[in-house]
């Protein structure tokens, strides 16, 4: 099955002559949810802005659906969804409108817009919220209103960076359940957390990123493997990972 999104070789970073992440390559296919994990500058935001087309890769490439952001931007553009570990909302505009530009942007038509809209307000406890300015609302709540919009146009592939910030229990678990039925429904999902046990309950596979270099990927056994503790939780397979990986033992 053709990869939603390919990471080939990516080399890359803030300047060309540091680059923070190194020879980095991994794929997601449809159906798979992926765990991006790290100790705090691993590279995992980084990762993500090339991904996002955001940042440059200074070696390698990054395909979504096939195309590269130069082959064919509107294409690669209209692929995915990002909610970023900080909300980024108008203050001025509420939360009904902000569902409605998305759903411009990502030419949702109106009867399936109704539909999902009414639909995500209602799994997210935010219809007495709809005509709230988003300037109003608590930060969860702001995230919420990230995810719902995410989720909104339905797109191939999701990207979610550090998503269970500021959310309250019924939030995360709206969100896991959504996440779940849209990776059931065919969309490929990366996730960067360090809720480790989360993302072990949930994701497929995991890339473990150390110092800006993939130090372990693949399903929890693999990664157990690559630890050298076949019976380790994805926590205690980590934390060997990221300590014992170059013999200094250093976390930096
Ligand atoms: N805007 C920037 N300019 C220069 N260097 C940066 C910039 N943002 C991040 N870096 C550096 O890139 C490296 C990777 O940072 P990155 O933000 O990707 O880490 P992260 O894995 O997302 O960490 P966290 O878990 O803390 O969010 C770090 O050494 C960091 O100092």
């Amino acid at each position: 099955m053709e990869p939603v999104l390919r990471v080939d070789g990516l080399t890359g970073g803030y300047s060309p002559r540091r680059p923070v992440l190194h020879d980095i390559h991994f794929d997601i296919k449809p159906g798979e949810m992926v765990g991006l994990i790290g100790l705090n500058g691993a590279g995992k935001s980084t990762t993500i802005k090339h991904i996002l087309g955001l940042m440059k890769p200074l070696k390698g490439e990054i395909r979504i659906r096939g195309t590269t952001l130069e082959q064919d931007p509107q294409r690669y553009r209209s692929s995915f969804a990002y909610v970023p570990e900080s909300p980024v909302l108008f203050d001025e505009m509420t939360v009904q409108e902000h569902l409605r530009l998305t759903g411009m942007a990502y030419d949702v038509d109106a009867d399936r817009f109704e539909q999902r809209s009414e639909q995500l307000l209602e799994e997210f406890h935010m219809i007495p919220k709809r005509t709230a300015f988003s300037g109003h609302l608590s930060k969860g709540m702001k995230q919420k209103v990230m995810i719902m919009n995410a989720l909104l146009p339905e797109p191939p592939l999701y990207i979610i960076d550090e998503p269970f910030l500021g959310l309250d229990p019924l939030g995360i678990r709206s969100l896991l359940e959504r996440l779940v039925e849209v990776k059931n429904s065919g969309a490929a999902i990366l996730m960067s957390s360090h809720i480790l046990a989360t993302v072990e309950m949930y994701c497929d596979r995991f890339l473990v990123l150390h110092r800006g270099k993939m130090v372990a990927q693949g399903n929890l056994e693999q990664v157990r493997e690559q630890s050298g503790d076949r019976t380790a939780s994805l926590e205690e397979a980590f934390y060997r990972l990221v300590t014992g990986g170059d013999g200094d033992g250093r976390v930096t």
